[in-house]
């Protein structure tokens, strides 16, 4: 019998998964550049976070996780994305990853139409056809994760995405990650507070970090938010906008959750 995984190899077994899924898409490269060129302009993911006076929420449609497991299984991504919106979200973030995460492009798809907030594709980017994917699919961002990425492919990736005319999330969890996320170019960065490795979250990542950008650069807080304590603490560290799933989605009432969520005033860095 197959040993149970340890959470450090969660990931390495997530980056496999998607080296197979990469080599599925392989066949359909033409068809995918086709329909990415082919796609309505993506709504702006950098403005509904950038320069404003409060904290903005981009809230998560997310079904389960290695870390928690299952969380929201039977969710409405129309219905939920559609309480975001009216709950004072900036912008959605969808877990797309089908066998880690239990999200599809489906999920994507049904979340954005319903509303007019940019999405972000939430996945593990490794290679150009995924961006190609997600932008046929309507995603208005994408997903970069520093610490898969070696810096050549992290600069090739960018640069595809801002080609395609989506926006990048460049996720980081410690400053060497952070440097290379400004060596890349990124515009926007996301402290991740998970640890990957161990799956514990901490909102002193985020504290820590994120002086160390230059001004100008969008900063979002992900993961591990749980409450407005959390976010007032964050708005005074001075982040553009969290991204939060789990407190949201355990909530009975996710719409209320937002809601409690948003606004809290946000300490000007520049
Ligand atoms: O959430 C996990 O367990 C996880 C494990 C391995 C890689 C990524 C993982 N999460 C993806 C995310 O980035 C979170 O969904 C996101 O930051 C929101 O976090 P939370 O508010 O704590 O659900």
């Amino acid at each position: 019998m197959q040993a149970p995984s340890k959470r450090s190899d969660i990931l390495a077994r997530i980056v496999a998964t998607k080296r197979d899924e990469i080599a599925l898409l392989e066949g359909r490269a033409l068809e995918l550049r086709a329909r990415a060129a082919d796609a309505p302009p993506a709504r702006d993911f950098h403005g509904a976070l950038a320069a404003h006076p409060t904290v903005r929420v981009i809230a998560e449609v997310k079904r389960r996780s290695p870390g928690a497991g299952e969380i929201r299984p039977g969710l409405d991504p129309a219905r939920l994305a559609s309480t975001y919106e009216r709950s004072g979200a900036a912008a959605l973030s969808v877990l797309t990853d089908r066998d880690y995460f239990g999200g599809s492009l489906d999920d994507l798809r049904a979340a954005r139409s319903a509303v007019s907030l940019p999405a972000l594709r939430k996945d593990f980017t490794l290679d150009r056809l995924q961006i190609d994917e997600a932008r046929a699919a309507g995603a208005d961002a994408v997903l970069l994760i520093v610490r898969i990425l070696d810096d050549a492919r992290l600069a090739d990736l960018h640069g595809h995405a801002v080609e395609r005319g989506l926006a990048v999330l460049v996720e980081v969890h410690d400053a060497a990650e952070l440097e290379r996320a400004v060596d890349c170019g990124a515009r926007i960065v996301g402290i991740n507070n998970r640890d990957l490795s161990t799956f514990r979250t901490d909102l002193a990542v985020t504290e820590g970090l994120l002086d160390r950008l230059p001004a100008g650069t969008v900063v979002v807080s992900e993961s591990g938010i749980r409450g407005g304590d959390d976010m007032e603490r964050l708005g005074r560290a001075g982040v553009d906008a969290v991204l939060v799933g789990e407190s949201i989605l355990r909530a009975p009432d996710p719409g209320a959750m937002v809601a409690e969520l948003a606004a809290p005033p946000r300490r000007n860095r520049a």
